[in-house]
């Protein structure tokens, strides 16, 4: 997958600036930013649910604006996002019965494929139990789940997940990475948490005001500098002593009136 030279205006503001990153196929690319700094516009753009003032979004060679239509885009690109269509009285397996339909045939039906694509998605995301359950009653961790198995079952090659561990306990967000990071697809996936991203992710985008500010491996984009100026705050950057990832600690700019990189940059 490939973004070259993305803007997107709404209204006279120009919102996403230039943005251009390519992913490699089976990788987990990190969006990550202060809040409205464009990653969820940028997420947007890339499943096609907003066109692009300028530049394009190349899956397997096509634009997904121009070359493909709806449901040859949906074939292609999959998302899972936070204002999902969710809000009906459908039930678990319905709903995730949803990521099926660029796959129905003519007549618009599901067959027994399509049947266990769905139960397989919700038992791999550990929501195989809520079948029969409405997506309304479940909780935030739940509903979660579904989402995502909707997102998989959907079998595109690129998954885009707009903030997927939100309403997720510790483990639940762990387990949910985990899961998404060993799936055979290519993974664009906006995180909050800088620990998650740095766990997860292959490779990383750093956006401020609309713009691609850094990218690359967690270990080489999130220092101590870039923590500071992006995000403001006060960052060490250490060693995950588990995983052996990079891991961060991080102090509101008010605690370190002072020096504030020199005191807390690793021994
Ligand atoms: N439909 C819209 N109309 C007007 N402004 C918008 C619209 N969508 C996004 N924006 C603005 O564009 C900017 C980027 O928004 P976006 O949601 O992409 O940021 P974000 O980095 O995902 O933010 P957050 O971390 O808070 O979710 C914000 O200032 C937001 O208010």
């Amino acid at each position: 997958m490939e973004v070259r030279g993305l803007s997107v205006d709404i209204g006279r503001r120009t919102i996403v600036d230039d943005v251009s990153f390519a992913c490699a196929p089976g990788t987990v690319t990190g969006i990550v930013g202060p809040n409205g700094s464009g990653k969820s516009t940028v997420c947007r753009v890339v499943y096609r649910a907003l066109r692009p003032a300028a530049g394009s979004v190349l899956v397997g060679g096509r634009d997904v604006h121009r070359d493909l239509s709806a449901r040859q885009a949906a074939q292609r690109v999959s998302a899972m996002v936070q204002d999902g269509f969710l809000a009906v009285d459908a039930r678990v397996h319905e709903a995730v019965m949803v990521g099926r339909t660029p796959h129905f045939g003519p007549l618009g039906r599901a067959s027994h494929h399509d049947n266990d694509v769905v139960a397989d998605a919700l038992d791999r995301v550990g929501a195989g139990h809520l079948r029969t359950r409405l997506f309304t009653a479940l909780s935030g961790g739940e509903k979660q789940r579904v989402l995502l198995a909707r997102a998989m079952a959907q079998q595109a090659d690129l998954l885009v997940l707009d903030e997927p561990t939100n309403h997720l306990d510790i483990a639940g967000q762990l387990e949910l990475l985990d899961l998404v990071t060993h799936l055979p697809v290519t993974v664009v996936t906006v995180l909050h948490d800088l620990n998650l991203a740095a766990a997860a992710c292959d490779h990383l985008l750093v956006m401020a005001g609309g713009r691609l500010v850094a990218q690359g491996a967690p270990a080489e984009v999130l220092t101590t500098d870039l923590l500071r100026e992006v995000f403001e705050v006060h960052a060490h950057c250490g060693t995950n002593p588990l995983t052996g990832r990079a891991q961060l600690s991080f102090a509101p700019r008010s605690a370190c009136p002072t020096s504030p990189s020199i005191a807390l940059e690793s021994p």
